[in-house]
């Protein structure tokens, strides 16, 4: 917890006067959106976007000042946290289901700033089953074509039913074990008729931020 904490705050220091801010999804974003409030209390005069309805919940609870997604053309900096991280930087997300969301901000922000702890640093991507989101119709044909991409495709449960995203998609958690290509896959996964979008982040992260437990830091910057 520590350690998602001091990233998530190391990043919130790079928030200026007058951006607009893209707030993710999960258990260390939830650290920066506490720590965004707390700079708008002292006078951080801010407008800010949510990626999931979550963390829309969350921000406006704390006072901070939100802008519906439909109404902003581009984001300033973007606040978000990751489930794998490689030496290029390349990420998988999504384990929260929010990925679609995340994406489209990623894809607009000016900065995409990965807040993470250590235990989120990885070799080569593709240990966590990457999560892909899709429509609910014909489910079965999408599942098929995406083990066809070399797989275990899961649909994701939740009390027994499937996993609703925000966007009433379904999400299949794919084990792949390795990710040779993430670029590719990231690609090819996103052409298969059926799939809304995958949670593979290749060449958007700006920097990243890698918290531990004992209340250092490190940045890595692409
Ligand atoms: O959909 C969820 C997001 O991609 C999260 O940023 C990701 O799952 C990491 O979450 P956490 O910070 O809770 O490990």
């Amino acid at each position: 917890m520590h350690a998602k904490k001091i990233a998530a705050e190391k990043a919130v220091e790079w928030i200026q006067d007058g951006m607009t801010v893209g707030l993710g999804t999960g258990s260390t974003a939830y650290w920066a959106i506490q720590s965004i409030a707390a700079r708008v209390k002292d006078g951080l005069s801010i407008r800010a976007v949510a990626s999931s309805t979550s963390s829309e919940d969350l921000a406006r609870e704390l006072g901070i000042p939100l802008v519906p997604f439909a109404d902003v053309e581009t984001i300033d900096m973007t606040i978000d946290g990751a489930d794998e991280v490689d030496d290029q930087l390349s990420l998988i997300k999504g384990g929260g289901g929010a990925l679609l969301r995340e994406k489209i901000l990623a894809a607009s922000s000016r900065r995409l700033i990965i807040i993470v702890d250590a235990s989120k640093r990885v070799k080569q991507l593709g240990r966590f089953p990457l999560p892909v989101e899709i429509v609910p119709f014909a489910a079965n044909l999408t599942l098929a074509q995406i083990k066809a991409l070399g797989c275990l495709p899961e649909l994701r449960l939740k009390d027994g039913q499937p996993f609703v995203t925000d966007n009433g998609n379904w999400i299949a958690d794919c084990r792949f074990r390795t990710i040779e290509e993430p670029g590719s896959l990231e690609t090819q996964l996103n052409l298969i008729p059926g799939v809304v979008e995958n949670g593979l982040f290749v060449h958007r992260a700006s920097s990243v931020i890698v918290g531990y437990e004992d209340g250092t830091v490190q940045t890595f910057t692409r």
